[in-house]
């Protein structure tokens, strides 16, 4: 019961987190956190500054100490970053303080998703569908182990997406 105090999303690029996370948390009147705006928030800056300056490394070391200080808190929504879970004490710290949603979508529809956007460092290359997939194949693994629940966003909107995760969180009764 303690668990489901929190909701932690987490998943790829486009997925949805950050747009799907603000309506779950106002569904609930849950709080919410985004970790990448709370990274833009404490330094200043946007998150391909950040990249530009100290590299992804130093991108994972803020989200880091970011999660461990927002999973601290009670009745959020957290919306994660995509390669939030590449880190293991990032995956402890979620499967032990809240249940842990995978928003789940292809990477065409991520892609679809994300191809007018500038903001992700990652996709700013040649062949960004093929970085996602490449991200994907890695990351997947890693979002399913630490998943209580998994949730498709593939074509559908985010209404019926919020009500699925409120449905299954309610009748799992995490
Ligand atoms: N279910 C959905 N259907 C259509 N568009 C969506 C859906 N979820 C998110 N979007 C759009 O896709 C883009 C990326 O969503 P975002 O919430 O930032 O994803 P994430 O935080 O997982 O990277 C935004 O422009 C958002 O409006
Ligand atoms: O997948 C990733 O490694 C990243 C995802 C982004 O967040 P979203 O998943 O919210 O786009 C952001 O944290 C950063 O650009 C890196
Ligand atoms: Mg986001």
């Amino acid at each position: 019961m303690i668990r489901a105090q929190n909701i932690f999303l987490v998943g790829p690029m486009g997925a949805g987190k950050s747009t799907i996370g603000r309506q779950l948390a106002e569904a609930l009147s849950y709080e919410f956190r985004d970790s990448d705006q709370e990274i833009q928030r404490r330094t200043g800056v946007d998150i391909p500054t950040i990249f530009e300056y100290e590299g992804e490394a130093g991108f994972r070391e803020r989200e880091r100490q970011v999660i461990e200080q927002l999973i601290q808190e009670e009745r959020i929504v957290l919306a994660t970053g995509g390669g939030a879970v590449l880190r293991p004490e990032n995956r402890q710290d979620l499967a032990a303080r809240g249940v842990v949603v995978y928003l789940h979508c292809s990477p065409e529809q991520q892609y679809a998703r994300t191809a007018r956007d500038r903001n992700r460092p990652l996709l700013d290359t040649e062949d960004p569908m093929q970085r996602l997939r490449d991200l994907m194949a890695e990351r997947d693994p890693l979002y399913r182990q630490v998943a209580d629940l998994v949730v498709s966003t593939e074509r559908r909107g985010t209404a019926s997406v919020v009500k699925e995760i409120r449905r299954r969180i309610e009748s799992a009764e995490l």
